[in-house]
């Protein structure tokens, strides 16, 4: 059997490269678009910006599984946000199925429980080139009284805990969270662990629907490996220019202090 290579790309950044350079493989940019022409043309315009591009929901239902294909062409690292949550032997067939795409990172959700996260591993760990799974916690559009709503009586940051033992427990060693948990999250899962952020907001910037949020710089300096950025970027007047400030401002975070 080929030996098997997990498509992830280090968050701990190589020495050789500048900060900018760096700061350039942990920005993440939502693609949040309802169709496949608009979502490449805003890749291709911030193609120097931009390694990194997540197709969530909106973009995969519209433009379906090619799109994967078309960035990772483009050589673009794709992150996959499918956030999987079903019973364990249809997730551990959709990790199949996703998993053959070309994506380096894929999302379920932690709230499946131990056996779903367990078996969405198995299946991941029998693909030649698996992407990294990344176990979503609390979606960053909940705060305690959502979850009160959902019959979960705890403070976000205790239902990430919980949440991340669980994953960690079932050999998975990605998550998302909010900037706000990466600390806690970081002290529990250690150095090791890939943790992705997004309720990024720039000082300034619009929250729109978002609750626990954090600036590029907190996120960073909690312990982030990745921040996961879309409306601050897609709907600015002048994307590039706020991608740019963006990564001048994660360039400037991690000279200061390198978090890995
Ligand atoms: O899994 C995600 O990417 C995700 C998890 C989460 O807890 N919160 C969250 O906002 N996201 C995604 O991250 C992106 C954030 O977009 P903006 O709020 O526009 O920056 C969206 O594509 C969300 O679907």
């Amino acid at each position: 059997m080929a030996e098997q290579v997990t498509r992830k790309a280090a968050s701990e950044c190589q020495p050789e490269l500048s900060p900018y350079e760096c700061a350039r493989q942990r920005l993440i940019v939502a693609l949040d678009f309802s169709a496949a022409d608009s979502a490449l043309s805003f890749a291709d315009r911030l193609k120097d910006q931009c390694q990194w591009f997540k197709i969530g929901l909106e973009l995969f239902i519209a433009s379906g599984p090619a799109i994967v294909e078309r960035l990772v062409e483009r050589g673009h690292s794709v992150f996959l946000d499918l956030k999987l949550h079903d019973i364990p032997n249809t997730v551990a067939s959709a990790v199949r199925s996703a998993g053959s795409l070309g994506a380096s990172m894929l999302t379920i959700h932690a709230s499946g429980g131990p056996v779903m996260l367990a078996a969405a591993r198995e299946a991941a760990a029998k693909l030649p080139s698996p992407p990294q799974l990344l176990a979503v916690t609390v979606l960053t559009s909940m705060d305690e009284p959502q979850l009160a709503a959902t019959g979960i009586p705890r403070s976000p940051v205790e239902q990430v805990r919980l949440l991340a033992q669980t994953g960690l427990d079932s050999g998975i060693n990605g998550f998302v969270c909010s900037p706000q948990e990466a600390a806690a999250l970081r002290a529990l899962a250690g150095p090791s662990a890939t943790l992705v952020t997004p309720g990024i907001r720039p000082s300034g910037s619009e929250v729109g629907d978002q609750k626990r949020i954090a600036t590029p710089t907190s996120a960073l300096a909690d312990g982030a490996s990745y921040l996961v950025v879309g409306r601050p970027i897609t709907q600015a007047a002048q994307p590039e220019l706020a991608a740019e400030a963006i990564l001048l401002e994660i360039a400037e975070a991690l000279a200061i202090a390198p978090t890995e």
